[in-house]
């Protein structure tokens, strides 16, 4: 049995980039882009591609942050329902999110056919699975919802669910065709090659220590060994804000995501989990995400953080919930495992800032960056370009910090390793 080993499947399979070297001088620019994932990426391509000049700066190295370690599900839409979008946004405001991210996925495959970025990307929809009554009363709204909308969404039941799924134990699942998966590392790397193809000056292993303005000539950005002055800032570093020279930590909780891969599953019973190649998540309040790689793995998921524990653990509660589903697969072997971290807030929507002419900022996007970094970068390029509010898809927020993030997160935390702890003991599931 090979050994479970903490190391994440997109990194391992992923060719390194060439290797961006730190800030080691005074630079100037039109744009600083701080953080190196999807969102600062998507913004520095944006601003190239209209003639802007860009530095952007990442602390440690590209796809460090959730954008090289995320399921790789291309969402169309947020976690909650267009229906609840709207009524916490306002029927204007929210009914413009939901058709931005609802058409998001649609804008990841084409950039990534767009740049040819070979990332494994499948446009064959997502499934999310109802375990239960009440899972399946949820997928119902959601259908009709996204139905009213015009989306291209299916309610899957009896043999047409289990032939899509793959197991019996999902009574209803609804296949949202706008969506897909991708490879989020190959994608985020693809998209810093991109933008070093266009001129931009990506610098790695150069965390952002002070922002300060630079007279009337916009701002200055410092890393230990150098400077950027900017006219404009992306501030783009999401969950994995580092440092003080930022009060955005402050405006979201963090929360933990990790995920277990299989080594390569071959044969007639592993060709029928998820046979048509959608990647899919449960009904369930702490759901497990279920999906297969290019190599065939079995890829699952849960909230919650398991760097912090031990191996026989992970892998008993990946066996509870392969064999639950698949029973089929019979013993699997499981080769790694990797925890990411989320920007969460109270309402499950995102946040976008300007907490200074000049410079614009983002978070909480609540576990669905792949599609809402994309759409966010390219419009944060186009504010930045025009001054325009109305490029961005919801106005900037007043800076209103979260009560308690990290009481927040031990809350959370806690009750997700409780949940998996009575999986792997049988009592829930
Ligand atoms: C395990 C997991 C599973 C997920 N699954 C999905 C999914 O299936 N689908 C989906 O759409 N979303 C998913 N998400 C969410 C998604 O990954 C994120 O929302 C998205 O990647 C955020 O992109 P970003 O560019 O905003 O930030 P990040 O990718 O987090 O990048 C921020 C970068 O900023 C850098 N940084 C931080 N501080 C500094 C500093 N001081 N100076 C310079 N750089 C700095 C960091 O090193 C990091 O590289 C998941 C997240 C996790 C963790």
């Amino acid at each position: 049995m090979p050994d479970l080993r903490q190391q994440c499947l997109w990194e391992y399979i992923t060719p390194p980039e060439a290797s961006a070297s730190p800030l080691a001088s005074a630079a100037v620019a039109d744009v600083c882009v701080i953080g190196g994932g999807i969102t600062g990426l998507s913004a520095a391509l944006h601003l190239l591609e209209q003639g802007k000049s860009v530095v952007l700066l990442e602390a440690r190295d590209i796809g460090n942050g959730g954008s090289g370690r995320n399921v790789g599900l291309v969402n169309a839409g947020t976690w909650i329902r267009p229906d609840d979008v709207e009524a916490t946004l306002g029927q204007q405001q929210g009914s413009r999110l939901n058709k931005v991210l609802g058409e998001a996925p649609a804008e990841v495959f084409a950039l990534i056919k767009r740049l040819g970025i070979d990332c494994q990307a499948r446009n064959e929809g997502t499934l999310h699975m109802a375990h239960n009554a009440t899972g399946v009363a949820d997928l119902q709204a959601r259908h009709e919802q996204w139905t009213r909308r015009g989306a291209d969404v299916e309610l899957l039941s009896g043999a047409r669910c289990e032939e899509y799924c793959g197991t019996t134990q999902i009574s209803a699942a609804l296949l949202d065709r706008r969506a897909g998966t991708i490879n989020p590392m190959a994608y985020t790397r693809g998209l810093a090659a991109a933008v070093e193809r266009l001129g931009g000056r990506i610098h790695a292993q150069s965390p952002v220590q002070g922002l300060e303005r630079a007279g009337n000539q916009g701002w200055r950005v410092n890393t230990a060994k150098g400077s950027v002055q900017a006219e404009k800032v992306v501030i783009s570093t999401g969950a994995y804000t580092e440092g003080d020279w930022t009060d955005l930590q402050r405006h979201f909780f963090r929360g933990y995501y990790y995920q277990v891969a299989s080594v390569p599953l071959h044969g007639a019973a592993a060709d029928n989990v998820l046979k048509h190649g959608q990647g899919s998540w449960d009904t369930r309040t702490v759901l497990s995400s279920i999906r297969r790689d290019e190599q065939g793995r079995l890829l699952l998921g849960s909230l919650g953080r398991v760097d912090n524990k031990p191996a026989w653990f992970i892998r008993s509660w990946a066996d509870r919930i392969q064999s639950h589903y698949f029973p089929q697969l019979g013993k699997v072997e499981w080769e790694m495992h990797w925890t990411g971290c989320i920007d969460f807030t109270p309402d499950h929507l995102m946040r976008l800032f300007e907490p200074a002419p000049g410079i614009v900022a983002v978070t909480g996007y609540n576990g669905r960056g792949n599609t809402t970094g994309t759409v966010i970068g390219k419009a944060f390029a186009q504010f930045l370009l025009e001054d325009d509010p109305a490029a961005l898809p919801i106005p900037f927020s007043p800076m209103k910090p979260v009560a308690v993030p990290a009481l927040r997160t031990g809350f959370y935390e806690t009750g997700f390793s409780l949940y998996h702890a009575g999986q792997c003991l049988r009592v829930v599931l």
